[in-house]
């Protein structure tokens, strides 16, 4: 059996279904390319039938994006499959991935079918896939709560039919990890012809062993590996890609596998992930969190001090995390900035650079010291951004113990420049109303949150909202070193969005044109 183990990444597909996780099509295009960078295996682009918006961009990502096998998620019927085949077929390396439960709790309530009429639909389905693309996926959805001779029967007809790889999810995070290693290795018994395939795990996080029933798969012979970054994911997510790549790579010798991973590629596509999500990284995160790699207790420090080894199994360095002498600040000029980008796996073309140039010069001279994450902010907002009708051109905010917080605001409404006053319950509010007011939005704030993203006391705080209006949701964030402009831009880049999405539907996410 091979000792390598791919990577399948569904950040796109799994990931987006997080919900408020949404992202348009620049946003997928973008991340697509940073998943390749990162030598994941396949990517999931997406589910091409369930909206025209995913259709076109799992459509651009299989013709622009190249290295790993561009996959288009489908269920058995033949409406999905043909729908996901032309979506893919630009691709150079193309995968079609036929799903159906097998479990009995989701074929009598959900599906309502019968045992014989689900292996019908793989038959039919799973056959069609074979008949258009060599690269067949079949999942048996709810495998782990399946009956296991029904399960061995579905994945017999899935590899009769003409599947090529077998992956066995763990759709609701239900297994423990000892059952099921017990049920790949009984599946290998009962379906002889299961070794000439490959089989894949894609465990969700329910319970916390996603990483864990992931690694209980491998151990029973599974050699694809399904998860997304950061563990995002339909509820509590999917198995975190950083943690079961570093985990082979560290345990190396005792687990004697590996992954065509560039690690040093992991940060970068994790910080990548949370910008365009707004889904953010806990501090205590395995590889990727803020304290990671940090020591602070005396005991720990002291060992560090004294060799890295004593408390740490990993570098930071090894996922990409820099340890980069070079300061960037008021000073720097174009080629420390072009240098620091490189350092962090971002290829900008020179219009880009220039533009990134001119919003890091004015946030240097409001801070110190730009860190990485500063930057990362930076390209959130200047160069992933849609393009804008309303643009921020000045703020003035009135708030404290005694007064009725209030707010000026000026905004470019295209070139027209509009002023407008307003008040609110605090100062946040009194800004929001204000846009409002100048704006004529009638968008409903569903959720604020905010987080500071540097370190020290000039850090900057990053601001995601959730807005709903007339049932379309969008995401709108900003970065700033004061929480309150930042949460004027934030807003104000969720307006745009709602207002591109309302001329531009189709070429925004299912989720986000259908929530
Ligand atoms: C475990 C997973 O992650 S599965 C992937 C989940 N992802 C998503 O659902 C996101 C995208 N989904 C969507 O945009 C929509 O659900 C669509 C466009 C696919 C379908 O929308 P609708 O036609 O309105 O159906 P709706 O969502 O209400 O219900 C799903 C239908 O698919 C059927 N279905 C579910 N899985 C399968 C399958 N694997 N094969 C065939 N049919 C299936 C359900 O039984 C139901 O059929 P019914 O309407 O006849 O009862
Ligand atoms: C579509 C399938 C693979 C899925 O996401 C699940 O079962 O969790
Ligand atoms: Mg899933």
């Amino acid at each position: 059996m091979s000792n390598l183990v791919k990577i399948f990444d569904t950040t796109l597909r799994d990931g987006e279904q997080s919900p408020g996780a949404s992202m348009n099509l620049e946003e997928k295009m973008r991340l697509a390319h940073k998943l390749a960078q990162l030598g994941v295996d396949i990517i999931e682009v997406g589910f091409p039938a369930s909206s025209p918006g995913d259709f076109e961009s799992v459509n651009q990502i299989a013709q622009q994006v190249k290295g790993p096998v561009i996959c288009g998620l489908a269920r058995t019927g033949h409406a999905d499959i043909q729908t996901c085949w032309e979506a893919i077929k630009p691709a150079e390396k193309k995968r079609i991935h036929v799903f159906i439960a097998t479990s009995d709790i989701h074929l009598e309530h959900k599906l309502r079918i019968s045992r014989e009429q689900a292996l019908a639909e793989i038959t039919s389905g799973v056959g069609l896939a074979a008949s258009l693309c060599d690269d067949v996926e079949f999942s048996a959805e709810d495998a782990s709560r399946s009956d296991p001779d029904f399960l061995a029967q579905a994945v017999a007809t899935a590899l009769e039919a003409g599947a090529t790889t077998i992956n066995i999810p763990d759709t609701v995070g239900y297994a423990l990890p000892d059952e099921f290693t017990e049920r790949i290795k009984y599946l290998y018994k009962k379906v002889p012809q299961l070794k000439k395939a490959t089989v894949s795990v894609h465990c969700h996080d329910d319970l916390g062993l996603a990483v864990a029933n992931s690694l209980a798969g491998i151990k029973a012979g599974a050699r694809q590996v399904e998860g997304c970054i950061n563990g995002i994911g339909e509820r509590a997510g999917n198995a975190s890609i950083e943690e079961v790549v570093m985990m082979l790579a560290t345990r190396e010798k005792a687990l004697g596998l590996t992954t065509n991973i560039n690690r040093k590629e992991i940060y970068p596509a994790s910080r990548l992930v949370s910008m365009i999500t707004g889904v953010t990284v806990q501090p205590n995160k395995a590889i990727v969190g803020a304290n990671a790699f940090a020591h602070e207790s005396g005991i720990h420090v002291d060992g560090v001090l004294k060799n890295p080894l004593t408390y740490e199994i990993m570098t930071p360095e090894e996922v990409g995390i820099g340890q980069n002498n070079l300061v960037l600040g008021k000073h720097s000029g174009r080629a420390a900035l072009k240098a620091r980008l490189a350092d962090m796996g971002y290829e900008l073309d020179r219009d880009n650079v220039e533009k990134l140039f001119q919003a890091f010069k004015r946030l240097a001279d409001k801070k110190k010291e730009v860190f990485n994450e500063d930057l990362e902010a930076l390209i959130a907002d200047e160069i992933l951004r849609i393009p804008l009708r309303w643009r921020l051109d000045y703020l003035n905010i009135v708030s404290g113990t005694v007064t009725v917080p209030t707010a000026t605001v000026r905004i470019f409404d295209c070139e027209e420049l509009k002023q407008e006053f307003g008040s609110g319950s605090g100062p946040v509010d009194a800004v929001y109303n204000t846009i409002s007011k100048i704006t004529g939005s009638k968008a409903k704030l569903l959720r604020f949150t905010i987080s500071a993203i540097t370190g020290g006391l000039d850090a900057q705080g990053e601001v995601t909202v959730r807005l709903g209006e007339n049932g379309l949701v969008v995401l709108g964030k900003s970065s700033d070193s004061d929480i309150l402009v930042a949460a004027a831009k934030a807003y104000i880049n969720g307006l745009n969005r709602l207002e591109y999405l309302k001329t531009h539907g189709p070429r925004l996410s299912a989720q986000e044109s259908s929530l």
